[in-house]
């Protein structure tokens, strides 16, 4: 046996057979030895994908068994699946029991394996307040949460409070007002709706306790400490896809046991000098406004209701006029046709780390790097705007690739999640038979930007306004005109351009989610007497920011470049992972890493 503080290596059996046993501080490996002493196979586990040692015999599943042995010990890792077909990477529980020839040398593993993960895993959250929504997408949050996820948490010895939400915002006012004191992170379970609620939380308590305002799209919004941590158990679950490459359960459970440490780019919306809403992956006005907006009325439907709105839709053929104007990114940094992916270790995020945070002279318990000087008002809109005017069938900008189940590769394939940069696509107004084949390459290998009517810039902000006379303001007028939300009466006896928009900001964001409320349920009611395909068709869309309505039809949306911080690393990319053997082509054959 050799050991030291950080060293220990010695013979120990898995079952029959007889292995070399190191832990050589950062990496737990053990060599099959063959009659003559041999190295024949080896399995290393990086100590950070370690989950837990324990003593005797422990079995996990179905559930946890304990056996109490003097000489064994059990060690659960990170195990990785490759389904094959750029299906992703999935991670389960890996489990593998040693037998020592003593007592003794059986505690010194379990101590020394227990301390290099406390001395290498300094990022491992402690405590958690977890969010279960018991009726996001398919009703199955709570299942989910006690038979898949608690257990791996009490595995990893990892506390938790469970709230189970009643009424929608729960979480957000949770995080906004309640004492956080000593959780090291916030875990949804449920779907982007749910996930939303956190960013806002999260974002908004940072910024409140920063004596920052949310509502001035110059101010540089201070990043968040606290992680987001998703458990998918929703209808889309785009953000948990985009940024751990599968919507399972389980593997996002072990990538926030680990303390893994995605930054992710947010968009903030305004409308005039007030904030609306925060996005992450979809602020799209058009085909994706006008999908979310029919969905509602088949909520009964679950999550197939948005292939059937996105039918109805389609049929209904409606493009909206309007005016684009865009701060165009760095071009010699990257660029959404440059057939790039972002995956886990990006070099494209990691090089915008130092640019966006030029300062960074302190380093967080995370591991993160922070800038101790934050310039509140260096002015974000440096570079000349563009502008694109036109009919549109949708307007996309999305912060991260928004790949999901439905678009594997999704809406802009080739953009970062943590560049500080968003992607902006324009789908102009074209026969339905151009719109389908610009759908149906979401879905297939085919590059939906190589379409003569679809453009795409990657920039740092956007301004959308409609045409004169179609604003907010036009449509109050016109009962008829329907489209917006803020065409209709929401029964408080004010207007977004009529009404008093004085009020102190938090009474503004609380109007701002009163009205889309209000004003997506009476749409609904309208669209059920009229049906969507015989209505006159609107001059104006609806915004659909990360699956809400948006009161508002002009607006400005700026990146903030990796403000909040989510316990994932990105997605693996499944060649380098799964030894090479599924090959690139995976990936629509096109896209390499960016290196
Ligand atoms: C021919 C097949 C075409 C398939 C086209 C698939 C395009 C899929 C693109 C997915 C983009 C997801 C963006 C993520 C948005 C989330 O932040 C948000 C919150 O969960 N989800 C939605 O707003 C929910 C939006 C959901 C949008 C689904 C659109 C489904 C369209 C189906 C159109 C069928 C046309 C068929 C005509 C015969
Ligand atoms: N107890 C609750 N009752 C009603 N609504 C809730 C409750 N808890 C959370 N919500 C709201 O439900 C919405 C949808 O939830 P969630 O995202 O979990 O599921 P979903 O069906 O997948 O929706 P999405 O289409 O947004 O992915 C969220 O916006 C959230 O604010
Ligand atoms: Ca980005």
């Amino acid at each position: 046996m050799d050991t030291d503080a950080h060293r220990l290596e010695s013979s120990l059996w898995v079952g029959r057979k007889r292995y070399r046993a190191v832990l050589n501080g950062w990496h737990f490996s053990w060599t099959l030895l063959d009659k003559q002493n041999r190295d024949r196979k080896t399995v290393s586990v990086p100590v950070s994908e370690l989950i837990g040692v324990e003593e005797g015999q422990v079995e996990f599943q179905p559930q946890k068994k304990v056996t109490e042995t003097d000489r064994d010990f059990t060690v659960f890792s990170i195990k990785r699946h490759c389904k094959g077909g750029g299906s992703g990477v999935f991670w389960t529980l890996g489990r593998t029991q040693f037998y020592c020839p003593s007592r003794d040398l059986r505690d010194r593993w379990v101590t020394q394996l227990r301390n290099a993960l406390k001395t290498h895993s300094p990022s491992r959250p402690h405590r958690l307040l977890v969010f279960i929504n018991p009726f996001g997408g398919k009703k199955r949050g709570r299942k989910i949460y006690h038979s898949l996820v608690a257990p791996l948490f009490e595995l990893a010895g990892i506390s938790t409070h469970v709230v189970v939400t009643e009424r929608a915002n729960q979480a957000r006012d949770h995080i906004l007002k309640k004492d956080l004191t000593g959780f090291d992170g916030v875990v949804c379970v449920g779907g982007d709706g749910m996930f939303s609620e956190l960013l806002h939380g999260v974002i908004g308590r940072t910024q409140q306790e920063a004596g920052l305002s949310e509502h001035d799209p110059t101010v540089t919004l201070q990043p968040c400490d606290l992680h987001i941590g998703i458990i998918p158990a929703g209808s889309t679950d785009c953000v948990c896809f985009a940024t751990v490459g599968v919507n399972d359960p389980v593997t996002s459970t072990l990538h926030i046991i680990i303390g893994d440490s995605q930054p992710l780019d947010v968009c903030s919306v305004h409308h005039t000098s007030l904030f609306v809403r925060y996005s992450v992956s979809l602020v799209g006005y058009g085909f994706y406004g006008d999908v979310l907006a029919e969905s509602e009325r088949y909520r009964w439907m679950g999550p197939l209701r948005y292939d059937f709105s996105g039918c109805m839709v389609f049929l209904s053929n409606r493009s909206y006029r309007g005016k684009v104007y865009f701060l165009p990114a760095d071009s010699q940094l990257s660029s959404p046709r440059d057939n790039t992916r972002c995956f886990a270790g990006c070099h494209v995020c990691s090089e915008s780390t130092e640019r966006l945070f030029p300062q960074s002279d302190s380093i967080s318990h995370t591991g993160f790097l922070y800038s101790t000087q934050y310039s509140q008002h260096s002015s974000p809109w440096e570079g000349e705007w563009e502008t694109v005017e036109g009919e549109f069938k949708c307007i996309s900008l999305t912060c991260m690739s928004s790949c999901c189940p439905r678009s594997p590769l999704g809406l802009s394939p080739s953009a970062h999640l943590a560049d500080g940069t968003a992607d902006l696509i324009l789908v102009r107004d074209t026969h339905p038979l151009g719109f389908l084949t610009y759908l149906h390459r979401h879905t297939n290998s085919q590059d939906q930007f190589d379409l003569p009517f679809v453009e795409v810039h990657r920039v740092k902000a956007v301004r959308f306004s409609p045409p004169p006379g179609e604003d907010e303001a036009e449509q109050l007028d016109d009962p008829d005109s329907g489209g917006t939300v803020m065409a209709e009466d929401d029964g408080q006896g004010e207007t977004a351009a009529g009404g008093d928009w004085t009020g102190s900001a938090q009474h503004l964001s609380a109007r701002v989610q009163e009205r889309g409320v209000v004003g997506t349920k009476k749409r609904a009611k309208r669209d059920f007497l009229c049906g969507p395909c015989c209505r006159r068709s609107p001059s104006v869309s609806v915004w659909n920011c990360d699956g809400e309505l948006l009161p508002f039809t002009e607006v400005l949306c700026r990146v903030h470049g990796q403000l909040v911080r989510l316990f994932a690393r990105g997605i693996e990319e499944e060649f380098v992972t799964c030894n090479g053997t599924l090959g690139k082509k995976n990936f629509k054959g096109r896209y390499i890493t960016h290196t």
